[in-house]
C-alpha cells in the first residue's frame, strides 16, 4: 500500500439516514410482486450495507450472495470481471436486487445484471449506496442510489483500499501522500 491519508466524506449519521430511505423505496417497488425476492449482495464492499439495509425493508426476502472481483489490491480496475462464487439459489422467475457498495467503471454490475437475466431471473434491480458516474466504462442503469460522489477513492462501510478499513464507520476519502 502507498503512502496515504483518509479524511471523512460521508459520515456515519449520514448513512444511516440514507440505509434508511433506501430501504423504504425498496420496500415500496417489491411489497405487491408476486415472486419471491432475492437481495444479492456483491462481496466483500456490500457485506455491511447490505446487513443493515436488509433490516430496513419491512417484507420477507431472501439473502444471497456473489463474489465477483475485478480490482485487486489495485485503485484501479483489471477491466476484467472474474465470479469466484455465483448465487446459490435458483433465481429463475425471481426478482433481484443486487446491493452494491460503489459503482465506478461499471464494469461489475453490468457484467452482474446480464449474468443474472440470463439465468432467467423475472427482474434485476440495482441498489448501490455510492455512484461515481465520471468514470464509467460500461452503461448500467441504477434503479436506487444513495450518494453521488466525485471521483476520489474512497474507503469504508464496507470499501477496501488493498482489504484494509472496509471496518470504518464512516465513508473516507484517500489522498496518496509521496
Ligand atoms: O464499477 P466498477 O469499476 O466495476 O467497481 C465497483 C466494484 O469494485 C469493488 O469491488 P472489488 O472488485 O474491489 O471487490 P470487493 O468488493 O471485494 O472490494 C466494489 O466493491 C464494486 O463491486
Ligand atoms: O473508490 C473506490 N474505492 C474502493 N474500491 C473501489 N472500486 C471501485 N471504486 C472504488
Ligand atoms: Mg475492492
Amino acid at each position: 500500500m502507498k503512502k496515504h491519508k483518509i479524511e471523512v466524506m460521508i459520515p456515519r449519521e449520514d448513512i444511516k439516514r440514507k440505509v434508511r430511505e433506501l430501504g423504504e423505496l425498496i420496500e415500496k417497488d417489491i411489497k405487491d410482486s408476486d415472486n419471491e425476492v432475492i437481495c444479492v449482495g456483491l462481496l466483500k464492499g456490500s457485506a455491511i450495507f447490505m446487513a443493515d439495509l436488509v433490516q430496513r425493508i419491512d417484507h420477507p426476502v431472501k439473502m444471497d450472495f456473489m463474489s465477483v472481483s475485478s480490482y485487486g489490491s489495485s485503485m484501479e480496475t483489471s477491466g476484467v470481471v472474474k465470479i469466484i462464487k455465483d448465487v446459490d439459489e435458483d433465481v429463475e422467475g425471481k426478482d433481484i436486487v443486487i446491493i452494491e457498495d460503489i459503482i465506478d467503471s461499471g464494469l461489475t454490475l453490468n457484467y452482474v445484471k446480464k449474468f443474472l437475466l440470463s439465468k432467467g431471473a423475472a427482474s434485476v434491480k440495482i441498489c448501490t449506496l455510492l455512484d461515481k458516474p465520471y468514470r464509467r466504462k460500461a452503461e448500467v442503469f441504477v434503479d436506487y442510489v444513495g450518494f453521488e460522489i466525485p471521483n476520489e477513492f474512497v474507503v469504508g462501510y464496507g470499501i477496501d483500499y488493498a482489504e484494509f478499513y472496509r471496518n470504518l464507520p464512516y465513508i473516507g476519502k484517500v489522498t496518496l501522500l509521496d
